[in-house]
């Protein structure tokens, strides 16, 4: 195993742990994958984002075949659509995180924004949010329905499951799915309440200033 790959495998025990620690997966839900040169790292199905182990992290070749550790999260088509659709994508977060995921079960949600521009964090972190429609964990539909936004999204809800994101590297996909949970918080805690969102002008200024963060 490359240094990279063991260092890779380590940091993502680190970063899961840490989500799990601080309530953002519970129980066995999400998954989490990293791109390597010569495939992905991707935690096992059923596994604890709070206990993994790095030797037992699973990894998959480019076409999704388990090439090492346990057996891979059920959502490795999810997961590969983002890696094929948007190359500059280093690794992919998918939580059951409570704010998020109550935000994907809302039906009055624009589904081409469906995390309006709250706060510049959110569209620098994690920009525009798709709505997927409710497909059942695991179905490789999802994967053909990331495919079909063409690279335009690097985060989406699932309806009725949860939100998934990408990041350049494993550290910038991990704070993108923290900021997005934070974010669908506010968003709920403001319901009712008069907000107001950014401008197109300052969006515009924000995505000149700070693209490809
Ligand atoms: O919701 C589900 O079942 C999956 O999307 C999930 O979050 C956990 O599945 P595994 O990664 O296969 O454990
Ligand atoms: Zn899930």
């Amino acid at each position: 195993m490359t240094e990279q790959e063991a260092d890779l495998r380590h940091q993502m025990v680190r970063l899961c742990k840490s989500l799990f620690d601080r309530g953002f997966s519970v129980g066995s839900a999400g998954n989490v994958s990293a791109k390597l040169p010569d495939g992905i790292l991707m935690t096992p199905t059923n596994s604890t984002l709070g206990s993994l182990e790095a030797e037992r992290i699973s990894k998959v070749d480019a076409s999704g075949k388990h090439v090492a550790g346990d057996r891979p999260s059920k959502e490795v088509f999810l997961h590969q659509a983002f890696y094929e659709t948007r190359p500059r994508a280093g690794a992919v977060v998918h939580l059951h995180s409570t704010w998020a995921t109550a935000m994907s079960c809302l039906v009055d949600i624009d589904p081409d924004d469906c995390i309006p521009p709250l706060t510049p964090y959110v569209v620098m972190r994690v920009g525009r949010v798709k709505l997927l429609p409710y497909v059942k964990p695991g179905d490789p539909k999802m994967g053909e329905m990331i495919r079909d936004l063409n690279g335009e999204f690097s985060a989406a809800l699932l309806a009725n499951h949860g939100p998934v994101v990408s990041g350049k590297d494993l550290f910038s996909a991990v704070c993108a799915a923290e900021e997005l949970e934070e974010t669908a918080k506010l968003l709920i805690a403001l319901e009712g309440r008069k907000t107001r969102l950014l401008t197109p002008d300052q969006l515009t200024e924000l995505n000149n200033t700070f693209k490809g963060l």
